[in-house]
Order: C-alpha cells, then sequence, then structure tokens
C-alpha cells in the first residue's frame, strides 16, 4: 500500500445542516436492466446508477446480444438475439453473478464468467444446481463457484426447483428474474434457515409485476413464476436509500442535520429500514418537503437490533454503534461474511483497530462504549467498509481511509460527495 491509498476522513467540528443529492439505487437499476435485456421491445431506464456494478451489468447484457446505451443519464435498452458465445466479467457485482447466469441459459451460445479475485469465495453453487435442475447446461468444475460457463440452447424448460437460499437472497431472485422466460416458467422452494434480505425478493417480485409477469408469493419461502411475456416498461430509478446510509449516518454521528432528496414515500430498497434505525440510536426523523431529514442527538444511544432483512446496513451500523455512549448488539447478519468481504471479521478488526471495543459473534457484533483514535482503516474492496471508516471519521479525527475508490463499486465520485458535505469550502 502506498500513502496514495489513504485518504484522509473529514472531520466534522461543526454541526452540519446540508441537503444531498444521492445517484441512483443499484438494486433497481440491475434488476431494471436485466428484464429490459428479455423484454419484449426497447425500455429506458431513466436515472439509471453509473457506477461499477451496474456498468458491468450494462456490459454482461450487451455481451449477450442486447444494445444498451448507457452515455447519458437515462440508459436504453434493445433486447437482442442470445445467439452468441461470450465472456462475462462479474467483478464483485453480486447482482451480476447471480442474475446473468439464468439469463444466460436462454442463449445458443456459450458464456463464460468470472470475476475479481475474492468473486471467486462468493457463493454460487445453489444457483448452478438449481439451473442444472432446470435443464440448463452448467460447466463448472465442481467447486460451487467462479469460474463457470452456461451452454444455452436457446430454451430453458424450467419448472419446479427446491434451493437453499440461507447464504443470499440474490439466489432466488436471480430465478424469478428469469422465469417468465422460461418454458414452463419458475416454482421456487426455499428449504433452510431463514432467507436474508427479504426486501430485496419483494422488489424483485414487484419488478416483475411492473413488467406484467404473473408471480405468486402467497406461500412463505415459495415463489411461483407464470410463463410469459416480459412486457417493455420505462422505470425512473430511486435513490440508492442505502448508500444514504452513510450520509444519514454523518448526521448522527455528529449531531448534524442531512437531509436526503427525494425519499420515496413508498419502496422495497432495504435501505427505507434507516428511518427505524437511527430513530433508535437517539436521532430525529422528519419527513419534509425535500425528502428525509434527520438530526442527530448530542449524544448516540446504543442499539440492539435484527439488521437480518437489511443486512447491507450493518457497517454503517456498526460504525455509529462504536461511537455510541451506550453497549450495542447487532444481530441475524451471519450470511453477510459472504458479501464483498467477510464483514463481521472485516469490521471488528477495523473498528477495533481504532480503539472500538468490538467482538464478534456468530451472527452479528457486540459493541461497548469506548474512546476511539485515529490510524489507518482497511476496505478490503469494500465499499461500506469505505462508508463505515468516514462515519467514523467524521466524529473522530486522523482517520485514514484505505483504497477510498472502492466505494465507485455503487457510488461515483463517493469521496467528492463526502467532502461537499462535510467540508465547509466544499459545499456549494
Ligand atoms: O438483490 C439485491 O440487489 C441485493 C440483495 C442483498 O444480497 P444478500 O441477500 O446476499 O444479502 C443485498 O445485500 C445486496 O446488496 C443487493
Ligand atoms: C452485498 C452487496 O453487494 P452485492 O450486490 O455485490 O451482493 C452490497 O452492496 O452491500
Amino acid at each position: 500500500m502506498t500513502t496514495d491509498d489513504l485518504w484522509p476522513a473529514p472531520h466534522v467540528s461543526e454541526r452540519l445542516d446540508v441537503t444531498v443529492d444521492l445517484p441512483g439505487s443499484k438494486s433497481l437499476t440491475n434488476r431494471s436492466l436485466v428484464l429490459a435485456a428479455v423484454a419484449d421491445g426497447p425500455s429506458v431506464v431513466r436515472r439509471a446508477l453509473r457506477s461499477r456494478d451496474t456498468l458491468l451489468m450494462a456490459a454482461a447484457l450487451t455481451a449477450l446480444g442486447s444494445e444498451v446505451d448507457a452515455s447519458g443519464p437515462d440508459w436504453t435498452v434493445r433486447p437482442g438475439v442470445l445467439d452468441r458465445d461470450a465472456a462475462v466479467d462479474c467483478g464483485l457485482a453480486g447482482t451480476v453473478m447471480r442474475f446473468v447466469p439464468p439469463i444466460a441459459g436462454l442463449s445458443t451460445g456459450v458464456v463464460s464468467f468470472d470475476g475479481d479475485p475474492h468473486m471467486r469465495q462468493r457463493p454460487i453453487g445453489e444457483i448452478l444446481t438449481a439451473l442444472r435442475g432446470l435443464g440448463v447446461d452448467v460447466r463448472d468444475d465442481g467447486r460451487g463457484a467462479l469460474p463457470f460457463a452456461i451452454a444455452g440452447t436457446g430454451t430453458v424448460r424450467g419448472g419446479r426447483v427446491q434451493i437453499d437460499a440461507s447464504a443470499s437472497s440474490q439466489f432466488v431472485s436471480a430465478l424469478l428474474l428469469a422465469g417468465a422466460t422460461y418454458e414452463q416458467g419458475v416454482d421456487v422452494v426455499h428449504e433452510g434457515k431463514p432467507v436474508p434480505s427479504l426486501p430485496h425478493i419483494e422488489m424483485t417480485v414487484a419488478a416483475l409485476r411492473r413488467h406484467g409477469v404473473e408471480v405468486d408469493d402467497s406461500d412463505a419461502n415459495r415463489w411461483q413464476v407464470a410463463p410469459g411475456v416480459v412486457r417493455a416498461v420505462d422505470d425512473l430509478i430511486e435513490p440508492d436509500l442505502s448508500n444514504a446510509g452513510p450520509f444519514l449516518a454523518l448526521a448522527a454521528a455528529t449531531g448534524s442535520s442531512v437531509t436526503v432528496r427525494d425519499w420515496p414515500a413508498a419502496t422495497t430498497q432495504a435501505g427505507d429500514a434507516l428511518r427505524e434505525i437511527l430513530a433508535a440510536f437517539g436521532c430525529t426523523i422528519e419527513r419534509t418537503t425535500d425528502g428525509l431529514r434527520v438530526q442527530g442527538p448530542d449524544r448516540l444511544a446504543g442499539v440492539d437490533v435484527d439488521l437480518h432483512d437489511v443486512g447491507e446496513l450493518t457497517p454503517v451500523v456498526a460504525a455509529l454503534a462504536a461511537l455510541a455512549d451506550g453497549p450495542s448488539v447487532l444481530r441475524g447478519v451471519a450470511h453477510i461474511r459472504h458479501h464483498e468481504t467477510d464483514r463481521l471479521r472485516a469490521l471488528a478488526t477495523e473498528l477495533g483497530g481504532l480503539g472500538a471495543d468490538v467482538t464478534e459473534t456468530d451472527d452479528g457484533l457486540a459493541l461497548r462504549p469506548a474512546t476511539l483514535r485515529g490510524g489507518v482503516f482497511h476496505t478490503y474492496a469494500d465499499h461500506r467498509m469505505a462508508h463505515a471508516a468516514v462515519v467514523v471519521g467524521a466524529a473522530v479525527p486522523g482517520v485514514l481511509v484505505e483504497d477510498v475508490a472502492t466505494t465507485a463499486k455503487t457510488f461515483p465520485d463517493f469521496a467528492g460527495a463526502w467532502s461537499a458535505v462535510t467540508t465547509p469550502s466544499g459545499r456549494g
């Protein structure tokens, strides 16, 4: 590591009163792109997120035969014929590695998949086994991980399939997104420990219904998608509410007021749970004509929260818990050991390195009040580790964020946006 890779997180020594505009949601953008690629005509994805994960998705769909014009803020997608051999780079994007293979089964070419070194550790085996059961020719070395290839025959039989989706809700979303294009549709039954991140499956179901696809989700742990046309629709992408996390946590950590513009009145995004979580820390939450306003308290309370449904919020919540005046328990998130890095291990190591009293548990973290100090915060190529680092850095002088550019996974120029709100001279 060179010192160039260390970004001094802005320390905030005054109370701020700021409003931020956030880029679009990764999860909504990548669902819209996938459905647009199998739709019955061209679509527009308005205010699409332009970030590494969404550009990788656009490149994957282009490689498979669609035309994606990502040159402006509104992206156009023209579905093409899936008739070619292709190579898909998944980077570190779970949505690309999980959502694209079920569509590749419709191709008449051989589609090979690989990604960043850590992506070879992230689970995909359940989807590969499920695809085989649905009639897809999957070629891998039996490890249930990248790299692998899908040799399409142009059609997929589909039907009923049982999976264990306790490691990731994306296993279910992936099969549902492709399901309507399969001859028999798809009937996915989950058997195993509870599925995490259920709001993300609700987001998938809502996206399918918007595209005219019939989905029956009336039984717990079972989702049936009827075969049929995926109608082309124009989508408007909401701001990314999980990426609102560090900005709203900034208010909590520094007793400031932060407004996130255009907070949706109703949404399937996991980040909406921030309203409740930040209230538990002692923040005051208010909807204004501009968006959602959070006012941080004078002293942060500790929290006891189950984050099973909203695991991607854990790094920012852990950063606040490390700054709190009371003890905290974060539970229900064993599955985030399979995210961009082992987030429980990484958070315990890095927050601990800055003086936090933090213990890893089987399914979360336990934190007790401690005085934090500055130092290097390693990010493990994980955008949300960088988010945790800057939140601590706002409250504690001298935090150096390693590789802040890793935030580009889901947020263009995060460091610039963070500087603009935290540095008085940076504000317009
Ligand atoms: O479907 C999606 O867009 C996502 C689902 C969740 O994955 P897991 O179920 O693996 O946690 C979430 O954490 C991830 O950031 C995005
Ligand atoms: C888990 C995450 O990403 P992915 O879509 O790569 O799974 C995340 O963004 O927190």
